[in-house]
């Protein structure tokens, strides 16, 4: 691990300077995994708002703690704080990673959803323009939607051409169910604050990157139902699966799990970010996907792996019932869709960046269920114990 206190060089060999970055989501899963990174590796500092902090606790306290001062929290809820505009302003670089973006919300909280993912972000991109701060916004591989492929029949030998799924920041299409299915509420508000974001750009010249993260997973992502969330919550798909294992329950398959996903490790992801923070000239202007194209999977097989792993990790036995199907209307109600598949292309981040994910799908699901297990199995093993109140 590089010390914080040495000069850190760019890709083009250029010493770094240390920046002042207002992070908005760094309480959540990847911003509490940014947080981490730039204080153990770099000099920068990070004005981290939030409306919780339980994700970056350990970064903030104790004060003997060898970054201290170089973070600082601030609880705030960007739709109504008036501090916002403020913190924008004692910045070098913004980096907006809040938004709603649990699936279970986007068919039953469509208007928040909706208002959390453009409306929200609004002010933010409007004082990054005016006040010619750089920013780094934080859309979604959802913004694809489906693939072309997914029209064509089941049979048709185009099904494997590349040129019918693989995704491509300037290229493919984005590709959403009808209005009705308000799963798309998510994705289509994304899409539309991307617009802006690269439409300030052209017209006003905002500095801006765009990453697109495809399923980035690991310790922290999320909550585990009726532990660190609420009972009835339902998380992305780490964490309902995680929940089920350390409660000994099957896996819960939406529609047969036959959805397609390729899963990078936050850690990788994490390395990506930071090279869009510290090389600007590569990296403004730009849209990056970011994942594995490697480690794609069907749901299923997800939920098979995880099982092997969790057993391994843990010394317990599978469930007796692995898994059972449910349809998608019973796990997440009407209105909701599916993306079919989705594998990044690469070519952009590998030229401009350099990066390309390390982690097997094996290895970083070994390391977050080891992580899991000892984060909440004996939690879980309380509550399973209780009895239940008549
Ligand atoms: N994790 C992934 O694989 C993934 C995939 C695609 C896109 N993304 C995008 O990356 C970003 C971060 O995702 P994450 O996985 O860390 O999610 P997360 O839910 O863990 O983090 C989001 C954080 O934003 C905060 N937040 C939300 N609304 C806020 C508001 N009004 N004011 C202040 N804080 C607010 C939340 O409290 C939370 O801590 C999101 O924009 C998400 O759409 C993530
Ligand atoms: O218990 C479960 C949970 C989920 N699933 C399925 O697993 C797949 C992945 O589900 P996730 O909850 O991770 O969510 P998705 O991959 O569909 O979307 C995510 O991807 C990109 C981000 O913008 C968001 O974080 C989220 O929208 C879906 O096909 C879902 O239907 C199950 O089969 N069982």
């Amino acid at each position: 691990m590089a010390s914080p206190s040495s000069t850190r060089i760019d890709l083009d060999g250029n010493p770094i300077k240390p920046l002042t970055i207002c992070m908005i989501g760094a309480g959540g899963f990847i911003g509490s995994h940014l947080c981490e990174k730039l204080m153990s590796e770099t000099s920068h500092k990070v004005l981290a708002l939030d409306v919780y902090n339980d994700k970056i606790k350990h970064l903030l306290e104790p004060e003997s703690l060898p970054w201290n001062g170089r973070i600082h929290f601030h609880r705030l809820n960007i739709k109504n704080d008036s501090r916002l505009e403020g913190l924008i302003k004692m910045a070098d670089l913004v980096i907006n990673l809040a938004a709603i973006c649990t699936p279970a919300d986007y068919n039953t909280r469509p208007l928040d959803t909706i208002y959390s993912n453009f409306i929200d972000a609004l002010p933010v991109v409007k004082y990054c323009s005016e006040t010619n701060k750089r920013l780094i916004h934080f859309s979604t591989c959802e913004v694809y939607g489906k693939t072309i492929g997914s029209y064509l029949p089941k049979d048709s030998p185009l099904r494997q051409d590349p040129a019918y799924y693989m995704l491509k920041e300037d290229v493919s299409p984005c590709i959403f169910g009808s209005i009705e299915k308000q799963r798309w509420s998510y994705a289509c508000a994304k899409q539309l604050i991307e617009r802006l974001v690269y439409a300030e750009g052209a017209e006003s010249g905002l500095e801006f990157t765009i990453v697109r993260p495809f399923n980035w997973i690991g310790p922290r992502m999320d909550f585990i139902p009726g532990i660190d969330g609420p009972s009835e919550g339902v998380p992305r798909v780490l964490a309902c699966f995680s929940n089920n294992l350390l409660r000994g329950e099957p896996l819960k398959l939406v529609d047969g799990g036959e959805s397609q996903r390729t899963f990078v490790y936050i850690k990788d992801a994490i390395e990506a970010v930071l090279l869009m923070i510290e090389n600007p000239a590569r990296a403004n202007g730009h849209i990056f996907n970011v994942g594995n194209p490697n480690n794609e999977v069907t749901v299923r097989q997800l939920a098979e792996m995880m099982i092997q792993v969790y057993s391994k990790v843990s010394g317990t036995q599978p469930p007796e019932t692995p898994t059972i199907d449910v349809s998608s209307k019973e796990f997440y109600g009407e209105g909701y869709d599916d993306s079919d598949k989705r594998i990044p292309d690469m070519t952009i981040i590998n030229k401009q960046l350099e990066w390309n994910p390390k982690t097997s799908l094996w290895d970083l699901l070994e390391s977050t269920l080891t992580y899991q297990h000892r984060t909440y199995a004996e939690a879980i093993k309380k509550v399973i114990a209780q009895p239940i109140a008549s």
